[in-house]
């Protein structure tokens, strides 16, 4: 089984670790560097998965997997050139850094896969899309896509579009937590107490998306279901739709695609 070595332990870091464990990956087949020796040392802790640094992962690990912020990514690209060995597998989970700015740092030839996951990896429930760069070819894509399944969902997409991906799926589930957050204050400014408001949206929340997954219908057809004729729901969508819910969607998220071309430009 091959090596996987995460660069950046932070919070999609940890999330593949303890995601690929659980998919029946050995600790002895994971590595990570981490440049906060207590995150480290916590990590090891709770997984069995030892830290190592940059020559060590490079050395060791089949598939590199890029997890530290866009913005930090310059220092571990140059120091990542010199010790990559040609058949190493590098795979970016960064925001907007195209796979055009790790061929052009890592040495000519070097195969990337550019990933954008989202959080629910934590509970197997990610959605990945993954691209392919210059040397990637259709075997990398299978090795990325496999091991990203014991995460989640997978969908392969052009590289021009994950700026779109960023805004839609990468952040994505902080516009359902947002949203959750508000319905959940709606419940006290209505009386209830936290904890019966917060049982209520969640179980909501867990139900809609489980419909939205499992009828195949349309939201808009679900929506209708639960809207009857001068019942509550209508005023509701009244007031949603006077406040511009729907426009803040949209102006929301192609702000956050605007920040993905960003950060790709440095
Ligand atoms: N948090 C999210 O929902 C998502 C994040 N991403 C991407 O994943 C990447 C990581 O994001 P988060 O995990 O949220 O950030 P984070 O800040 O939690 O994790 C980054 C980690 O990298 C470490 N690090 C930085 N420079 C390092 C270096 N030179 N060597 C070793 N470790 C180093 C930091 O100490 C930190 O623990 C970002 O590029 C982000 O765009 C992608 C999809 C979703
Ligand atoms: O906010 C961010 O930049 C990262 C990328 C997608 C989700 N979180």
């Amino acid at each position: 089984m091959s090596v996987i070595a995460v660069l950046g332990a932070g919070k999609i870091g940890e999330a593949l670790l303890s995601g690929l464990l659980h998919g029946g990956r050995k600790p002895g087949d994971l590595l990570f560097t981490e440049r906060h020796p207590e995150r480290a040392a916590e990590l090891t802790a709770r997984y069995g998965v030892a830290g190592v640094d940059v020559p060590d992962a490079a050395r060791r690990a089949d598939v590199l997997v890029v997890a530290v912020k866009p913005q930090d990514i310059d220092p571990v690209l140059a120091e990542l050139a010199p010790l990559l060995r040609p058949e190493t597998l590098v795979v970016s989970l960064c925001a907007g850094l195209p796979t055009s700015l790790y061929e052009r740092k890592l040495p000519e030839g070097t195969p990337v896969v550019r990933v954008m996951p989202n959080t629910p990896m934590v509970v197997g429930e990610a959605m990945s899309a993954i691209s392919p760069g210059r040397h990637a070819t259709g075997e990398h894509l299978a090795v990325v896509e496999e091991l990203l399944s014991c995460v989640g969902a997978v969908v392969r997409v052009p590289e021009a579009q994950q700026d779109a991906v960023t805004a839609l799926s990468g952040s994505g589930p902080a516009y359902f937590f947002f949203l959750v957050e508000a319905m959940i204050d709606a419940g006290i400014l209505l009386g209830l107490p936290r904890n019966v408001s917060e049982q209520l949206i969640i179980q909501s929340a867990k139900g809609a998306a489980k419909m939205l997954a499992e009828t195949g219908e349309h939201p808009v057809t679900l929506r209708e279901a639960v809207t009857s004729p001068a019942g509550t729901t209508i005023n509701a969508i009244r007031e949603l739709e006077k406040h511009g819910v729907r426009a803040a969607l949209l102006a929301a998220i192609e702000a956050a695609r605007d920040r993905s071309v960003e950060l790709g430009k440095g």
